[in-house]
């Protein structure tokens, strides 16, 4: 199966992804700002860190789990806050003790948190960020980690490779893998199916020095009902009960094992496991 190389967006009617950017402005959209709690997914999962959700997005995908932060009809729940506030507000979050931040969204990339990134990083605090690689900024070299996860088929978005290749050129990961002055990058996946499953792992290989996460996609979408779960239909269908995420992990395990692909980490989503914020 090759990887389609730029398609156009998927979204009918919508935006290009650079009239989203809004570096004009120091104001950066919010959705929430929240914790400490822990990271629920990829590379640091099980970290304690406070959580700065941004608003929009460029994209729309079908099992999106946050859709408040994504859908315009909740922008009446965002608030636009220069970087001085959010960073007042993460103080206050910490109780002033430096930790690590997680920057995600929506897309972050939308915004311009490089002021923000500063301001942290003077007074000890680490950041990392969740995007999907659609947008490329200067400011992720900044960043301490950023997980990359592109979308797979069952999101219903087209998956865009140069722009996932200008992200990471953003970074000048290609050529200084996990050196200090750069972020550690790592790319991590929602599986929802085997289609899903053989489409990560083919761009997984083409980026074999970075890290690679895979995890099973949970029933939470609020964006749009047209949910795929898993390959089986699971018995107990209350929505990301334990049950379900265990079936779905084991499913994920045993279809990763089937493929023989070993460079890969399958993790659940932790919070909605323990069904935290
Ligand atoms: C809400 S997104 C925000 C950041 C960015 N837009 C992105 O997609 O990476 C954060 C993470 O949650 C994942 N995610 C969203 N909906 C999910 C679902 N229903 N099941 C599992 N993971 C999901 C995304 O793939 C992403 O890794
Ligand atoms: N606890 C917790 N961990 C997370 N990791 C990625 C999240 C996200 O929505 O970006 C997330 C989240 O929403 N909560
Ligand atoms: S999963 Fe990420 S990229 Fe997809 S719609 Fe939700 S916030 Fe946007
Ligand atoms: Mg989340």
């Amino acid at each position: 199966m090759s990887i389609p190389s730029i398609v156009t967006p998927p979204l009918s009617g919508t935006f290009s992804t650079e009239s989203v950017s809004n570096d004009s402005t120091d104001l950066i959209s919010i959705s929430e700002i929240f914790g400490p709690t822990i990271q629920g997914e990829g590379a640091l999962i099980g970290t304690q860190t406070i959580f700065v959700r941004t608003a929009g997005c460029d994209y729309r995908c079908s099992w999106c789990d946050t859709g408040y932060a994504v859908l315009p009809e909740f922008d009446n729940d965002w608030k636009n806050m220069d970087a001085e506030s959010v960073f007042n507000k993460i103080e206050s979050l910490s109780n002033k003790q430096a930790m690590w931040i997680t920057l995600s969204g929506g897309n972050p990339a939308m915004q311009n948190l490089e002021p923000l990134i500063k301001l942290g990083q003077a007074k000890g605090y680490k950041f990392s960020m969740e995007t999907q690689g659609s947008i490329a900024k200067p400011w992720f070299a900044l960043l301490d980690q950023l997980t990359f996860s592109p979308k797979p088929p069952s999101s219903g978005m087209r998956f865009k490779h140069k722009g996932l290749q200008r992200c990471l050129d953003a970074c000048e990961t290609l050529e200084i893998i996990n050196s200090q002055t750069h972020p550690d990058v790592s790319l991590k996946f929602v599986v929802a199916d085997q289609d899903d499953l053989l489409w990560a792992k083919e761009i997984a290989e083409q980026y074999p020095q970075l890290p690679c996460y895979v995890q099973p996609c949970n029933n939470n979408a609020d964006i749009n009902v047209d949910n795929r779960s898993t390959a089986d239909d699971l018995e107990n269908k209350e929505e990301n009960s334990p049950y379900d995420q265990k079936q779905k992990m084991l499913w994920l395990i045993d279809a990763v094992q089937s493929l023989n692909w070993t460079d890969v980490r399958v993790l659940p989503q932790l919070h909605v496991w323990l069904n935290v914020e």
